[in-house]
């Protein structure tokens, strides 16, 4: 059995401020669209940690400290890749956010957040995210998602 694989590797981040408001992002426009965390594409031998403080500056304007890995998605693509996604969480960031082409980022309270059109299946992936209980999202082969 091979003992290496094909994987994609990309970070997501939820980030709170101190009066428990998150920052979410609008990805109209895009694959898999919707209302999401903001995150990308960890680059060839990069940090995770310093890819996901650079996707959110990118992203948001804001500068993110001490992201804490809160969780993990994976699925399987089309091509047969693994496609990884490293869940992150902070509250502690400086500067004042900005919107890129990305997709629309606006701070709202974490209660309303089931009143925006979710991109697919990111309802279970902030599950994982704010539990201290789970850590993984899986899509077995039959696409059934199973939550750790
Ligand atoms: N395309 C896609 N992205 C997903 C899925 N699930 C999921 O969490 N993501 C997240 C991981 C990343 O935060 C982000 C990747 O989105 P993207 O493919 O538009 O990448 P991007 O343009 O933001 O990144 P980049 O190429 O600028 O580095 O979306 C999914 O099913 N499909």
């Amino acid at each position: 059995m091979s003992r290496s694989e094909k994987v994609i590797l990309t970070n997501m981040c939820m980030i709170e401020d101190d009066s428990g408001k998150i920052l979410i992002q609008n990805r109209a426009g895009k694959s898999w669209p919707g209302v999401t965390f903001p995150g990308g594409h960890i680059e060839y031998g990069e940090s995770f940690v310093d890819a996901v403080v650079r996707e959110v500056q990118e992203e948001t304007g804001l500068t993110i400290r001490n992201p804490q890995l809160c969780g993990t998605k994976q699925f399987q693509t089309r091509n047969d890749e693994r496609y990884i996604v490293l869940m992150y969480k902070t509250n502690e960031f400086s500067g004042e956010i900005q919107s890129s082409s990305e997709g629309e980022v606006s701070w709202i309270n974490q209660s309303d957040l089931n009143s925006y059109t979710l991109a697919n299946d990111f309802e279970s992936m902030y599950e994982v995210m704010i539990s201290n209980r789970l850590s993984e999202f899986y899509y077995d082969r039959n696409s059934k998602v199973h939550l750790k």
